[in-house]
């Protein structure tokens, strides 16, 4: 019997990763650039047996579906032939998310269940070879492995991974303000939608064309410590990410009525002198990146327009850590 335990924080993309170009190795089209936060994370612990008949996948101790289980135990063959292991295994990852706030991210999960392998078959994987494990479960997950601000690069089965991008701890002077916007529509996957838009939007080869100009600038703001320039490019990359699904076939959006409102909320209170700026992902949230001064004063105006528990505060994070069983 091994087993091992390890807890991966969520990350959020400045920089958008929106597309494979290879979907079962899970290789992007374009490099992306999030920033590790601090306030959502993943638990995952894993066992391998002989006494096990088959994979088993728990989320909040409830036993998943074939489908998910599938998807873990996909991961789990790639473990095992790594480790030269035959043994089938039982994965128990609890989610320290808000509840059913639509938060919890593959990210956190996936590259838990990275960590916890190599620590249950003492694989001992470098930071790189656990990135490059981490992305074949889930691609935003290779960049949990790190904290603060990490790129994810493209490339091929060896050379796609994550580093981390050195800021002299700037993004400790950050705040991300998630905003939840409870929304009943059942959204498309972000797996489903990047495939949709990869195939089908008539915008996509456009926003492939502009992601390396903005990843440039956004590389430029972390160095220059310029939250002017990082917002604004963090912004406009998220929307022409979601002006891609919206000339898909069919067209969808992850925008909500609530959703264009915290949006507009961000940009009026932006006009009023707060540097304010906002981010999406594959839902509905509304994510708003600050300056860590400002965030008392930007959370009191928000708290005007939402109520207090739609309004959760994030700050910096960090990578992968191995825990005790
Ligand atoms: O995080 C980002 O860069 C942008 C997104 O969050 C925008 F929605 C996509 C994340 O996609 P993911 O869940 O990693 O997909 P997978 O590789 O199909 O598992």
């Amino acid at each position: 019997m091994y087993k091992g335990k390890a807890r991966a924080y969520t990350n959020i993309a400045l920089i958008k990763y929106w597309g494979k170009e290879n979907e079962t190795l899970i290789l992007p089209m374009n490099n992306s650039l999030s920033l590790t936060l601090d306030a959502f994370y993943t638990e995952t612990s894993v066992t391998f047996s002989e006494e096990y008949t088959q994979d088993r996948f728990f989320l909040d101790d409830k036993q998943q579906s074939e489908a998910a289980t599938k998807k873990i135990s996909a991961f789990l063959d790639l473990v095992r032939a790594k480790a030269n292991c035959p043994f089938f295994a039982q994965v128990n990852s609890r989610n320290f998310v808000p509840t059913a706030a639509g938060l919890a991210s593959s990210a956190s999960g996936l590259a838990a269940l990275a960590g916890a392998c190599n620590a249950a078959l003492d694989l001992q994987l470098s930071q790189t070879e656990l990135s490059r494990l981490a992305r074949r479960g889930s691609g935003s997950a290779c960049r949990s492995i790190f904290g603060g601000f990490v790129e994810w690069h493209t490339g091929d089965d060896d050379t796609s991974y994550a580093t981390p991008i050195a800021s002299e701890g700037w993004e400790k002077e950050l705040s991300m303000l998630f905003i939840l916007i409870n929304d009943k529509a059942k959204d498309v996957s972000s797996r489903d939608g990047m495939r949709r838009t990869v195939e089908t939007s008539s915008y996509y080869s456009g926003w492939l064309e502009s992601t390396p100009h903005d990843l440039k600038k956004l590389k430029q703001a972390i160095r220059e410590k310029d939250f002017q320039l990082l917002g604004e490019t963090t912004e406009a990359n998220a929307l022409k990410m979601h002006a891609t699904t919206m000339a898909a076939t069919p067209p969808f959006t992850y925008w909500s009525p609530e959703s264009l409102r915290a949006m507009d909320c961000v940009r009026s209170l932006r006009q009023k002198g707060l540097a304010c700026y906002f981010t999406m992902d594959a839902g509905p949230n509304v994510k708003v990146l600050c300056q860590r001064k400002d965030e008392e004063a930007i959370l009191t105006q928000l708290k005007k327009d939402f109520h207090p528990e739609q309004l959760i505060v994030a700050h910096a994070g960090q990578g992968l850590v191995d825990l005790p069983m």
